[in-house]
């Protein structure tokens, strides 16, 4: 399918553009069949789709995660703005400072809810302690986490409940000032109003930041999301405005799995 079937207006600027993208994992399995998608910024786009129909993989790929381990390789380009980060002519830490991504599980480092802040940002910035201070007070502001941490900041950050703790992983990722957030299932380990306590927060960070997430949440992808990809067998199957694809998809297969006939 073509992702281009979308129109494009003068304010939708894309951020990330996934080009004949296929991946390898060990021995040659193939995760990914010439993916090609847009990454609009500012907008929030789903990934959706069964077990297995690489998902996570894509998401992989957009910050070259999958160059820690041995065997798996990528084919083809994925250009953020107008360089190709495939081609690793970026500096890793400098795509990892663009590219930021949030996990499934909360993964705080060990050490305060401050500290969790301010590592990664010293690692790229320097910083008066003036400066740091306010770098973190805006990151917890803009992960609505400030009001519950404000007084204990120097408290070890496992102190949080798992709610909290995504959100300072957020937090954690916003400092960073990226362009573009990658978040893999960023709600299936909370609870119900942790989990409406991180989408609100998503949809407000769509306004300074472009995000992708992957779910498995077909309510949530339908909530939260302006554009919506559904993969299928390492595929991209269809690619639109999410209401046009929980409404009036293209695709048999993508009508099946939102009616959850299969997945
Ligand atoms: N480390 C790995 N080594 C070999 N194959 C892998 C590895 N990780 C994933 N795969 C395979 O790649 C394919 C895509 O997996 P991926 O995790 O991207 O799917 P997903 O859509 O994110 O699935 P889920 O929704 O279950 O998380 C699957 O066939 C999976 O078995």
């Amino acid at each position: 399918m073509n992702p281009a079937e979308v129109v494009e207006t003068d304010s939708l600027t894309r951020r990330m553009d996934v080009q004949g993208l296929n991946f390898y994992y060990n021995r040659g399995a193939q995760a990914l069949r010439d993916v090609n998608l847009p990454i609009y910024k500012n907008r929030v786009t789903a990934m959706i789709g069964p077990s297995g129909c690489g998902k996570s993989t894509l998401l992989r790929c957009m910050n070259r995660i999958y160059q820690l381990y041995s065997g798996q390789f990528a084919e083809g380009k994925i250009m953020l703005d107008t360089t190709n980060i495939l081609d690793g002519s970026m500096d890793i830490n400098e795509l990892r400072s663009k590219v930021g991504m949030v996990f499934q599980k909360p993964t705080p480092f060990p050490m305060s809810i401050y500290d969790n802040i301010a590592f990664g940002v010293k690692l790229y910035d320097k910083l008066s302690k003036r400066q740091m201070d306010e770098r973190v007070e805006k990151a917890l502001r803009q992960a609505h986490l400030w009001e519950e941490v404000k007084e204990k900041l120097h408290q070890d950050a496992s102190s949080l409940s798992g709610g909290q703790q995504q959100r300072l992983c957020i937090a954690r990722t916003v400092a960073l000032q990226p362009e573009v957030i990658l978040m893999d299932e960023p709600t299936s380990a909370l609870d119900p109003i942790a989990t409406q306590a991180i989408e609100q927060l998503i949809e407000q960070l769509r306004n300074d930041y472009t995000i992708v997430i992957v779910t498995h949440n077909m309510q949530q992808a339908a909530r939260i999301s302006d554009y919506t990809a559904f993969m299928y067998l390492g595929e991209l199957v269809e690619f639109d405005e999410t209401h046009n694809i929980f409404s009036n998809a293209r695709e048999q297969r993508t009508r099946d799995y939102i009616a959850g006939s299969f997945g």
